[in-house]
């Protein structure tokens, strides 16, 4: 190990052997393993990166590309089938979290226990007490029995006992994101803090915007192997070009449909919007006096899909009814990504067009196109009809209904080189000017 390394795998393998029969897996025990006995499953192979003393290093990759097996191999609850893992210094990881508590205690016992099991001196709880309640904040829980905690507090308590532990080397994983996103903010806080302290970090994440924002470098596992290792721009983008390809014929919701021309009649396009809704009617809000009765997401071949290749635009259909009288009706379609950050929103009014006021039993159709220039992942849309007349919100007005959590939408991405770098694509033009060549050439950049 080099004097600035403190964690070297090299080589590294787990093969979980599968038995045919939980007796085939005894009879190897007592007598050896024999050809036949097992099949070789292995989960990571020829594993092979160095943590510098003091980085953060994200790990990254879908579920079961092997994150928690390399982990619990560098914490030391697994072993290695082959290679090695070398590892200098004090590692606490938060996903032992809690492992050691016992939950007829109160959390202040728990701090205590906690801390003799780390083999730290009985004052030193006592003296990081009051720092770790306050930063818990989990009120009188503090001093109730774990077992009365929700896991949002549960992990709440958890992490302070960690952060004041001042670990080596920390590795913190998605069990963080159990906590609501104020606690979680306030843990990214810490964790650059304990960055600036100089303590090393591994990060085990599917939140690639915390990635990207934390770490120096990261690891890609897929299928058990590192297939990317660097910057983690770079790394994430990696991530998404193997994550996001589309299903080969498309994700249909109900088939492919026939294109509702421009021309049908408006019946005839209610119809086909109201058999081939998306709503779901989960999460609902409003009085629905101008009432979205179905919502249809297509492409522009007419093609029902929830996918869309980066930069380019799927048509969302609503089919409305009014039942009250509407003086000043909007509609509106808002799109969020997977932290539930508002990515886009916009409505007829935005786009500076003015619905003439509506009476009881009125149908309208209104139909977007948005062309989703977004980094590829997945996004949920919200669809909503308002009152604009009579509220102060020049923006929202006074929603009449409103439906949130629809989708999601994958937004994909399958050619090598990436359209652009970030959350969203902003329309850019682009000169050259070779001063051998003239006359200098302006070029735009488009979406479509
Ligand atoms: N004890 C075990 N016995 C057999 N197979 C196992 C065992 N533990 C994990 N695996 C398998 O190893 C593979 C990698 O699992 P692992 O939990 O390391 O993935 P992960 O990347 O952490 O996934 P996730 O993001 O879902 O937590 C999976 O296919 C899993 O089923």
């Amino acid at each position: 190990m080099t004097s600035s390394s403190v964690i070297e795998v090299a080589g590294l393998g787990k093969n979980f052997k599968l038995y045919n029969s939980a007796g085939a897996r005894i009879a190897s025990w007592l007598r050896g393993d024999r050809p036949g006995d097992h099949k070789d499953n292995w989960v990571l192979r020829g594993v092979d990166f160095t943590v510098q003393r003091g980085e953060c290093v994200g790990i990254i990759g879908r579920n079961g590309s092997g994150k928690s097996t390399l982990l619990k191999m560098i914490t030391g609850t697994l072993h290695p089938t082959e290679g090695s893992i070398r590892v200098d210094g004090r590692v606490l990881a938060l996903l032992e979290l809690g492992t050691g508590f016992n939950v007829e205690l109160t959390g202040r016992q728990n701090v205590s226990l906690s801390a003799e099991l780390h083999g730290f001196d009985p004052d030193y709880a006592t003296r990081r007490m009051d720092d770790i309640e306050r930063f818990a904040d989990i009120g009188p829980f503090f001093d109730r029995p774990v077992k009365t905690y929700s896991s949002g507090m549960f992990v709440r308590l958890a992490f302070s006992i960690f952060l004041f532990m001042e670990p080596d080397i920390l590795i913190v994983d998605e069990a963080l994101s159990v906590g609501d996103l104020f606690f979680q903010q306030k843990c990214f806080e810490a964790i650059q803090q304990i960055k600036d302290r100089g303590t090393t970090l591994l990060f085990v994440s599917h939140d690639m915007s915390a990635v990207r924002n934390i770490c120096d470098r990261a690891v890609l596992l897929d299928g058990g192997r590192a297939t990317f290792i660097g910057a983690p721009d770079e790394a994430v983008m990696h991530y998404y070009q193997a994550n996001t390809t589309p299903s080969p014929a498309g994700t249909a919701v109900a088939g492919a449909a026939a294109a509702v021309a421009e021309a049908a009649p408006a019946g005839e396009l209610i119809d086909t919007i109201h058999s081939r809704s998306i709503l779901d009617g989960k999460v609902r809000l409003g009085n629905g006096g101008l009432e979205i009765t179905a919502a249809r997401v297509c492409t522009d071949a007419g093609a029902d899909v929830l996918e869309v290749r980066s930069a380019h635009s799927l048509n969302i259909w609503l089919a409305l009814k009014a039942h009250e009288r509407i003086v000043e009706p909007n509609v509106g379609v808002e799109v969020y990504d997977r932290f539930n950050q508002l990515i886009y929103g916009v409505s007829l009014r935005n786009l500076g067009h003015v619905l003439e006021p509506m009476e009881p039993g009125r149908m309208l159709v209104v139909h977007f196109r948005l062309r989703f220039s977004v980094m590829p992942g997945e996004y949920s849309i919200s669809l909503a009809t308002a009152e604009q007349h009579g509220t102060d919100d020049q923006n929202a007005g006074r929603f009449l209904d409103r439906h949130d959590k629809l989708g999601p939408i994958l937004v994909f991405w399958d050619q090598p080189m990436m359209k652009f770098y970030g959350v969203a694509e902003l329309h850019t033009d682009f000169e050259v000017f070779d001063p051998s060549a003239a006359p200098a050439r302006a070029q735009a950049v488009d979406a479509e």
